[in-house]
């Protein structure tokens, strides 16, 4: 039985990498972010807006248990999960956890074209963002550094790219 989260920060590949990596090796693939929106009908969005973060944060742990019971599978977490309630010391128990590790500067790079779904980013300005990604990244650390695997996450701009990086996380885990 194989399960694998991938946690890290907005932008650090844990969507893109987890679902190529899931098809690359026959496992079923759940993002937790996608697996919310359906199971609630409504976008990550609306329900930041409607509940607030902290109501988010109750459904994000409630729907990762709910995720976390299916065997065979890559789970993408959202960049927040690991830092709130037991969500860590919960994936740790229930698989292998790998932090996606990507320098702030191509964060910054990557979330610049892609934060408008992002709630706790949608709004920033270049130099908001940034400041965003620097503090919250540092105060999140702790939590990512607990994975059992830490994965350069830098090399996910193409698909050759995309590719190498599955490679080279089987590589990790095997
Ligand atoms: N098909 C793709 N082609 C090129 N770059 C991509 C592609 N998919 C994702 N990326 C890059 O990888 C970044 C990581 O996105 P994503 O997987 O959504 O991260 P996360 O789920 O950790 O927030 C994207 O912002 C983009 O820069
Ligand atoms: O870092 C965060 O707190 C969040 C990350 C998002 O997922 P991605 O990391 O896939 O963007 C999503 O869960 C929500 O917008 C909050
Ligand atoms: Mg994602």
């Amino acid at each position: 039985m194989k399960r694998i989260f991938l946690i890290g920060y907005m932008g650090s590949g844990k969507t893109t990498l987890g679902k190529a990596y899931a098809r690359e090796n026959e496992l079923a693939f759940i993002d937790l972010d996608w697996y919310i929106e359906e199971r609630m009908h409504q976008s990550i969005s609306d329900l930041f807006a409607k509940q607030g973060e902290a109501g988010f944060r109750e459904l994000e742990r409630k729907m990762l248990h709910e995720a976390g019971e299916f065997e065979d599978t890559v789970i993408a977490c959202g960049g927040g999960t690991p830092c709130f309630f037991d969500n860590m010391e919960y994936m740790n128990a229930a698989g292998d956890t790998v932090f996606l590790d990507v320098h702030p500067d191509v964060l910054f790079r990557r979330l610049k074209v892609a934060k408008a779904k992002r709630p706790l980013l949608a709004n920033k300005t270049d130099e908001e963002l940034m400041d965003t990604i620097i503090s919250t990244l540092k105060r999140r650390l702790p939590f990512y550094e607990q994975a059992h695997f830490r994965f350069n996450g830098e090399k996910l701009e193409n698909r050759e790219q995309i590719s190498e990086s599955v490679r080279r996380l089987k590589e990790l885990l095997s």
